[in-house]
């Protein structure tokens, strides 16, 4: 009796020892849990954030001390010496071939294999190491003279962020800026059956975590894009295979509170009630994107009960939550900047997230449930590791914030190099300095010229009495990414055939040229542009006027040459200094012709020492 009641004794003893542990256990883990998430989650993207670097780099020595002795290979060691040394052209070979060589080394990071049975140390560990592994890929990579890695992101708790979202979702929407669809668009994201330009298949992330699940393109902001423009960006997409649909959010915004909306082309979207026949151009609305996001999660659902017996355990682990709550999961993902957090609020039909035009405002994926079948995903947004653009391009894009950049002249010159001139000058009602004579009639403004003329209309000046450059570059930028200043890519495709599509700019903003300074908004050339090829004889005589060779050439061409100086306002002012020259020579060259022989014998050392800066 007494040892049957020792035994219960010994059994409750270790039965309440066991509940303990697992309470101790779970309390730990919820404490970890609980100070993961309090970390203030902040992007990193540049390198030459020294905190970031020193941090990271103290964080590899712990976690590769006895494996990898040097880890530091994270700081990016710039060795480009020999690559400036190179023509320019030839350098941009060098990295095309190398980036198309190196294009699959831009995977994002892998979330390392896990189960819900490891502990928060396991896993912390792991991903910690998986993710300083693909650091140090990627600083190898820049370590490559020949390539030119743009900033990503390199705080790993926001890719954690991502992961949870991807793994999550049965359906990924990628959103992407409808202005530049490829800069935003990440291929390792991408579920298509297409070949896809960098990554093969079988790589891509979508894919290694659930063959079944599938991204769409929603293409945000489309209401800065002529209807022409979303055609060829259509047929660009239907020919990668790419699964796409056109959206505003601020169009869809404007449409639940009952207030028209004007696209910058000055068309009313009115999404719910369509107009446009062509599905695949139209800008869908709040309620048919809805259904579309549903329909298209629901296949998907549908496709994994199915093979439900074949999948593996980590499949299992991912989609049993969603099959059992009978909900799919819609995840939103994409570059910081682009609408996410917009197209969420759109949806819900309330303010659920945050909206701001400074990147990087989302920090935490939010879950938001919009009925008992549909669930939404909103992810911080992301910077994806590319070769295709430079940082300033990434500052003018909005994905880097515009108020943490130091160089405001190389930020502000993507601008005007991708504006028209003409549309700079309507917006900000200035008048920009016309390139030189002997510059190309074509070449867009230089920064320099835009900030000056624009801090001089403004009065912008700084406290040391010279042009406030500064402020000016920051609210040119912002223009640019909030739309103000009109510009749009074409797909690849339309550039390489150098299609002349005048018509699909009639009620644009501007123009469709390829040189995007060459024309006015209505797509006519201007005046100084339209001629620049009917001048540029003229110009280089003008320039050529200042030496003596100039009485030789001019001879050839004088009616032509005499002609257009005479109707040049900017070369009246040197008018009778030269005619006087002019005079003498041509009266020569009527004569003996003994000052061309004069002239020839000049031009071969004059001529040398001046073509050289035009070319
Ligand atoms: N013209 C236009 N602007 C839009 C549209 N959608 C969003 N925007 C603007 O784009 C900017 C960024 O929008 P957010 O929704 O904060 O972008 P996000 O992707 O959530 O940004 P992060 O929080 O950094 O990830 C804001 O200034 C929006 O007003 C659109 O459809 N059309």
């Amino acid at each position: 009796m007494g040892g049957k009641k020792g035994a219960a004794d010994g059994l409750g003893r270790a039965l309440i020892k066991n509940h303990n542990q697992m309470v101790r256990d779970s309390k730990e883990k919820g404490r970890a849990l609980h100070l993961q998430q309090r970390r203030v989650l902040e992007s990193v993207t540049d390198v030459s954030d020294i905190d970031a670097v020193l941090e990271k780099a103290a964080e590899a020595d712990r976690v590769y001390s006895f494996d990898n002795p040097s880890a530091n290979v994270l700081i990016n060691i710039d060795s480009s010496m020999n690559m400036d040394e190179m023509m320019e052209e030839e350098r941009g070979n060098l990295r095309k071939q190398e980036e198309a060589l190196y294009a699959s080394s831009l995977r994002i990071p892998r979330r390392p294999p896990w189960n819900a049975r490891m502990s928060v140390e396991e896993l912390d560990a792991n991903e910690t190491k998986a993710f300083l592994e693909w650091r140090r890929n990627l600083a190898r990579l820049e370590e490559n003279e020949k390539l030119l890695l743009t900033p990503f992101e390199k705080n790993l708790d926001i890719w954690r962020q991502l992961w949870r979202v991807l793994e999550r979702s049965d359906l990924i929407v990628m959103v992407v800026d409808a202005r530049d669809p490829l800069f935003y668009r990440c291929p390792d994201l991408e579920f298509c059956t297409a070949i896809i330009e960098f990554i093969a298949n079988d790589q891509q992330y979508a894919r290694e975590l659930d063959e079944l699940k599938k991204t769409l393109l929603l293409v945000n902001k489309a209401d800065l894009l002529p209807i022409s423009v979303r055609r060829h960006w259509a047929e660009y997409f239907h020919q990668h295979d790419i699964l796409f649909v056109f959206w505003s959010a601020k169009a869809a915004s404007a449409a639940m509170e009952g207030k028209p909306f004007l696209d910058q082309f000055k068309e009313e979207i009115t999404p719910e009630q369509p107009i446009q026949e062509d599905l695949d151009t139209k800008i869908y609305g709040r309620e048919e994107i809805l259904v579309r996001l549903q329909s298209e999660a629901e296949v998907i659902t549908a496709r994994k009960s199915r093979n439900n017996d074949n999948r593996g355990g980590k499949h299992l682990e991912t989609s049993n939550v969603n099959s059992i709550a009978k909900q799919v999961v819609v995840g939103f993902v994409g570059y910081p900047n682009v609408g996410k957090s917009s197209t969420i609020n759109a949806l819900v039909g309330q303010k659920r997230t945050g909206v701001t035009s400074t990147p990087g405002k989302t920090k935490h994926f939010q879950t938001i449930v919009i009925s008992d079948e549909l669930i939404l995903c909103d992810c911080p947004g992301l910077v994806f590791p590319s070769f295709s653009s430079s940082r300033y391009e990434m500052i003018a894009s909005g994905v880097l914030p515009i108020d943490r950049m130091t160089e405001h002249r190389e930020a502000v010159q993507v601008v005007a190099d991708r504006v028209p001139r003409k549309v700079i000058e309507n917006t900000y009602n200035i008048t920009l300095p016309r390139p030189k004579s002997y510059e190309r009639q074509s070449r867009p403004p230089l920064s320099s010229e835009l900030l000056r003329a624009y801090c001089s209309s403004r009065g912008y000046v700084s406290s040391s009495g010279l042009p406030d450059e500064t402020k000016a570059a920051r609210i040119i930028l912002k223009d640019y990414v909030d739309g103000r200043l009109s510009h749009y890519e074409r797909p690849p495709r339309d550039k390489d055939a150098e299609v002349n599509e005048a018509d699909d700019i009639v009620n644009s903003n501007f123009s469709s040229d390829d040189e995007p300074n060459a024309c006015d908004p209505d797509g006519n050339c201007t005046n100084v542009e339209a001629g620049a090829q009917e001048h540029s004889l003229s110009n280089l005589l003008d320039d050529l006027k200042s030496f003596e060779l100039a009485g030789a050439l001019a001879s050839k061409n004088a009616p032509v040459a005499k002609k257009k100086a005479a109707t040049s306002s900017h070369k009246r002012q040197k008018k009778p200094q030269r005619k006087k020259d002019r005079s003498w020579r041509v009266g020569n060259d009527d004569g003996d012709g003994m000052p061309v022989v004069r002239a020839f014998q000049k031009s071969a050392v004059n001529w040398a020492s001046i073509a050289a800066p035009n070319r």
